[in-house]
């Protein structure tokens, strides 16, 4: 490798150092090689979104783009506005069912389309989401989601079976990046 020039290393598909300082590619004035993909920036929107949520055991988050691939809406799973979060139930396995939280929990994917300008319309746009959206909450949207941990719910098969009839595509994301390191430092 040493002894190769770097038209050499890029014709074999050598370049294997992508940071800016490294890369050859950097070195012959062409663009940064290692951007992240538009799936990946929004599904990262989606996972930093999720970060907010309070809910202790599962937090997901939710992106809307336009078909311009401009942000429209977030959410991440919540109580209702003016609901204060301390008192709010957050328990999943109370006898009682008005002690759990399902009745008052709002999902990421509603919580985007609630934020979403009420001028901007969310048809024809992609809905990126830390979980697969139940049947309330996919609407109008392609859906593009990292965890179906819910599978087995019927929400979740009523969910894929309305996108199915309506014609609207869902997809798992996939991507070889694993992790993405962001500091403040
Ligand atoms: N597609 C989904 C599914 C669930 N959620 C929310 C609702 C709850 O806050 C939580 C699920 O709680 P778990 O039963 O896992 O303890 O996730 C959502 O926002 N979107
Ligand atoms: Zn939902």
């Amino acid at each position: 490798m040493e002894n190769l020039n770097e038209k050499e290393i890029l014709e074999n598909g050598l370049d294997v150092d992508t940071t800016k300082e490294g890369s050859v590619k950097w070195k012959l004035g062409l663009k940064k090689p290692d951007y992240i993909s538009w799936d990946e920036y929004f599904m990262y929107m989606a996972l930093l979104t999720a970060q907010r949520s309070k809910d202790p055991s599962t937090q997901v988050g939710a992106v809307i783009i336009s078909r311009e691939k401009i942000i429209v809406g977030c959410g991440y799973n919540g109580m209702p506005i003016g609901c204060d979060d301390d008192l709010m139930p957050w328990r999943r396995d109370s006898e009682n069912t008005l002690e759990n939280k399902y009745f008052y929990v709002c999902h990421a994917e509603m919580n985007a389309i609630l934020n979403t300008n009420s001028n901007v319309s969310i048809r024809g746009g992609i809905m990126y989401t830390t979980m697969f959206p139940c049947n309330e909450c996919a609407k109008m949207t392609e859906v593009v989601y990292l965890k179906d941990k819910y599978f087995d719910k019927q929400e979740t098969q009523a969910s894929k079976k309305l996108l199915q009839i309506a014609g609207i595509n869902f997809r798992q994301f996939l991507s070889n990046r694993k992790t993405l390191t962001l500091s403040f430092e």
